[in-house]
C-alpha cells in the first residue's frame, strides 16, 4: 500500500478517535495493536511512544549499519599490512569482493534505516496534526479568540519542527553516537598509541557541543519566537490588504513588517554566526584530530609500536568516532527548538475543551430562552460585558437587541449560542441549561448568523451543504429563496457550482451576506440567532427579508441583533444594552419612542411580492421601510434637537 494510502488511512483513525473522545467512547483501537492503533496519551511525547516500535529497528539496523562500518577501515588495514608487504593479489581480489558485498549491505541497511525512519517521522507528524486540528475544533471559542490565528497557525509549523528532529540526519546522529565506542574499541586494539589523540579530541569536541547547547539548557530558541512575531505581522499585513491599500496604511505596514522583520534577522544573523562559527571549529578540530594521528603514527609507526594499516585505518576510524559527535553541535538548535515546540504543543493538548456530546436525543425544545443572572467576561478584559443580566425570550416571536457600539451585543448572542459560557449566571432553553450540550448538538436547536460573512474556498452549494451536509436540493433551494439569495445565483454562468474563492472574495458583501443567512435558514431551528443580519444587503433583500423573518417568527424565536430601525420595526420586544452593561426589555414602540424619540406609524400590511411569491406569509406589523425611515429622520432630528 503506498504511504500516501496509509497515512490517510492513520489520519481517518486519529480522527474518528477523536470523535469517540469526544463522544466518550472508548477506542477499540486502543487494546488492539493494529498499524491504526491510536495511543490514548494525549502528550507529544505520547505519540512518539507510539513510534518506539519503529524507532527501535532504526536503532537495531543502527547496529549493522555501524558494524558494517568498520569495514572500510579493516580493509585499508589488510591492504596496507598484508597485500602491499606481501604482494597478495589473490588476498587482494577476495577482498574486494568482499568489500562490495559488504559496501552494497551498507547502502541496503542505510536505505532501509532511512525509509524505517522517515515513516517513524510521518506517523509522529501525522498523529501530532492530527491531534492539533482535533483539539483546535475542540477549544472554546473564548479561549481561541484569547491568541492571534497566526499563533494557531505556527502550531502547525511546530508539528514540522517535531518531526525534523526525529528524521534525517538529526535521528541519524543520535542513533549513530552510542557507536562511537565501536571505532574507538578497533582503535585501541590496532593502533593503541593513537586512543589518546582520538580521545583528545573527543573531549575537545563534546566540550564545544556542550557550549553549542546553551539555546537548548535555556529552553528557549529566540530567534524562532523573533519569526514567529514577523509572521504574525506579515498574516496580519495579508489580511487588512484591502484597507492597507484603500486607506493608505502601507507605512505604518511597512513600519511594523520592518520592525519584526530586523529583530529576527538580527538575531538570526548573530545566531547563525555562532553556529557557523562552531562548525567551522568542530572541522578544524576533526582536521586536526587527522592531522595527529598522522603525526603520532608516523612516530609510533617508525617505532613500530603499530603498522602503517593501522595508521590508515586508525585515521578512517577517528572520523567515525567522533563524526556525530561533531555533528551533534550543529544539531542542538534543532533538537532545543523541538523541545520547545512539544512544550507548547502538550499546553495546548493539556487545554479546557468544548463540552462534549450527551448522546441523548431529547425532544425539540419550543425555543424559550432565559437569561439567569449571567455575566461574561473576556479573556484578558478588565470589566465584564454583560453584568447579572435576566430576560426571558419567547418562545416564538422577534426580538431586536439594541445598543452602542461595543456594549455587548454580540457576546449576548454568542451566549445565546453556547459559544461563550457565562462567567456567571446560566442560560436555559426551554427547561434545559445550555452549559450541558456540546455544540454541535445545539446547532439543530439554535440556528446562527454571525456578524462578519466568511465563506471557504469552494463553489457555493460547498458553502452552503457545510452549515447542514444532510440538507437536500430542495431544502437548500428553499432557503435560498428565503434569505433572497437564489435571485443572484440562478443568473449566475455556474449557478450553485459558482466558485466563491479565498474567503468568498470573489462575491459581494450583500452576495455574500445572503449566502451566509441561507446557511442560518438552513438548519430547522426553533430558535434563530442573527447578528446585523441585513448588514450590506440592498432595500429590496431587506424588505423581503423582513417579511420571511416576520413570517418565520410564527414558528420560531428569532433574536437580531441590529442597528437598523427599519428592522427593529418588525420586531415584537426590543432588548437594550445600556453602557453599564444592564439589560433593558421593552416593546417595540415602548423602546423605539424611549431609544431614538420615534413614533411608528400605523401597521401596513402589503406584503413584498417576493416573499409571497417564495411561500412566505404576508408579515405583519410595522414592516414598511419608507415609514420607518421617514419617522427616523424625524426621530434622529428630534433627538439632536
Ligand atoms: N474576543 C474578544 N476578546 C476581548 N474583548 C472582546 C472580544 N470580543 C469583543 N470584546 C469586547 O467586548 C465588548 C463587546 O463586544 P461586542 O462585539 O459584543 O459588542 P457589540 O455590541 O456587538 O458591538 P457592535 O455594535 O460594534 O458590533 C467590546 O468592548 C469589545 O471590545
Amino acid at each position: 500500500m503506498s504511504v500516501k494510502y496509509l497515512f490517510k488511512e492513520r489520519l481517518e483513525a486519529i480522527w474518528n478517535f477523536g470523535l469517540q473522545q469526544v463522544a466518550g467512547k472508548p477506542s477499540s483501537d486502543n487494546q488492539t495493536e493494529s498499524p491504526n492503533s491510536v495511543s490514548t496519551d494525549k502528550t507529544v511525547s505520547g505519540v512518539v511512544r507510539g513510534a518506539f516500535p519503529m524507532l527501535k529497528r532504526a536503532a537495531l539496523i543502527s547496529v549493522f549499519v555501524n558494524l558494517v562500518g568498520l569495514f572500510p577501515a579493516i580493509f585499508s588495514l589488510q591492504v596496507y599490512d598484508r597485500v602491499i608487504y606481501r604482494s597478495g593479489l589473490n588476498t587482494l581480489t577476495a577482498l574486494l569482493i568482499g568489500m562490495a558485498i559488504i559496501l552494497s549491505a551498507d547502502l541496503i541497511l542505510r536505505s532501509f534505516r532511512a525509509r524505517v525512519l522517515r515513516v517513524a517521522a510521518v506517523r509522529i507528524d501525522g498523529d501530532i496534526a492530527g491531534r492539533l486540528m482535533n483539539k483546535l475544533l475542540a477549544i472554546p471559542l473564548r479561549n481561541l479568540e484569547a491568541r492571534s490565528t497566526a499563533a494557531w497557525y505556527s502550531l502547525f509549523k511546530d508539528v514540522d519542527t517535531v518531526r525534523v528532529v526525529w528524521s534525517g540526519a538529526v535521528a541519524m546522529t543520535i542513533l549513530d553516537l552510542p557507536f562511537a565506542i565501536l571505532s574507538i574499541g578497533l582503535i585501541a586494539t590496532i593502533a593503541l598509541p593513537l586512543l589518546p589523540v582520538v580521545l583528545v579530541g573527543l573531549a575537545c569536541l563534546a566540550t564545544l557541543s556542550w557550549y553549542s547547547s546553551g539555546e537548548f539548557r535555556k529552553r528557549r530558541v529566540e530567534e524562532f519566537m523573533l519569526a514567529r512575531r514577523r509572521d504574525e505581522v506579515l498574516a496580519e499585513v495579508c489580511r487588512g490588504r484591502e484597507a492597507i491599500k484603500s486607506l493608505v496604511q502601507d507605512e505604518s505596514a511597512k513600519r511594523a513588517w520592518v520592525e519584526s522583520y530586523n529583530s529576527w534577522v538580527h538575531e538570526s544573523f548573530q545566531k547563525n554566526g555562532e553556529m557557523e562559527d562552531q562548525r567551522e571549529l568542530s572541522t578544524s578540530i576533526m582536521l586536526s584530530v587527522n592531522v595527529l594521528i598522522t603525526a603520532v603514527g608516523a612516530f609510533a609507526v617508525i617505532h613500530q609500536w603499530m603498522t602503517v594499516g593501522g595508521l590508515i585505518a586508525s585515521n578512517m576510524l577517528a572520523s567515525k568516532a567522533i563524526g556525530p559527535l561533531a555533528s551533534l553541535s550543529g544539531h542542538w538548535r534543532s533538537i532545543a527548538h523541538s523541545r520547545e515546540a512539544t512544550d507548547r504543543l502538550d499546553a495546548v493538548f493539556a487545554s479546557e475543551e468544548e463540552k462534549q456530546h450527551t448522546g441523548l436525543n431529547l425532544p425539540l425544545p419550543s425555543g424559550a430562552l432565559r437569561l439567569e443572572s449571567v455575566s461574561y467576561q473576556h479573556v484578558g478584559a478588565q470589566k465584564s460585558v454583560l453584568n447579572s443580566v435576566s430576560v426571558q425570550l419567547g418562545p416564538r416571536g422577534i426580538y431586536g437587541v439594541a445598543g452602542d457600539n461595543g456594549a455587548g451585543k454580540s457576546t449576548l448572542l454568542k451566549i445565546l449560542r453556547g459559544l461563550y459560557t457565562p462567567s456567571e449566571g446560566r442560560v436555559l432553553l426551554d427547561e434545559y441549561d445550555l452549559s450541558q450540550f456540546s455544540r454541535q448538538e445545539l446547532s439543530k436547536w439554535v440556528g446562527f448568523l454571525p456578524q462578519t460573512s466568511l465563506l471557504f474556498e469552494g463553489t457555493i452549494v460547498d458553502n452552503l451543504r457545510r452549515s447542514n451536509p444532510d440538507a437536500t436540493d430542495e431544502q437548500i433551494l428553499l432557503a435560498a429563496k428565503r434569505s433572497g439569495a437564489h435571485d443572484f445565483i440562478a443568473k449566475l454562468p455556474d449557478g450553485y457550482m459558482t466558485q466563491v474563492g479565498e474567503g468568498g472574495n470573489r462575491m459581494s458583501g450583500g452576495q455574500r451576506r445572503r449566502i451566509a443567512i441561507t446557511q442560518a435558514f438552513l438548519s430547522d431551528a426553533p430558535v434563530l440567532l442573527l447578528d446585523e443580519p441585513t448588514n450590506d444587503l440592498d432595500f429590496a433583500t431587506e424588505t423581503h427579508l423582513m417579511a420571511v423573518f416576520k413570517s418565520l417568527a410564527a414558528t420560531k424565536t428569532i433574536v437580531m441583533v441590529t442597528h437598523s430601525v427599519r428592522l427593529m420595526s418588525i420586531c415584537d420586544k426590543i432588548v437594550y444594552l445600556d453602557k453599564e452593561s444592564r439589560l433593558h426589555l421593552g416593546s417595540t414602540p415602548e423602546m423605539l419612542k424611549l431609544l431614538y424619540g420615534i413614533s411608528l406609524p400605523k401597521p401596513a400590511v402589503a406584503a413584498p411580492a417576493q416573499a409571497v411569491q417564495h411561500g412566505v406569509a404576508p408579515a405583519v406589523g410595522h414592516q414598511n421601510g419608507a415609514d420607518v425611515d421617514a419617522a427616523a429622520s424625524t426621530g434622529g432630528k428630534a433627538a439632536q434637537a
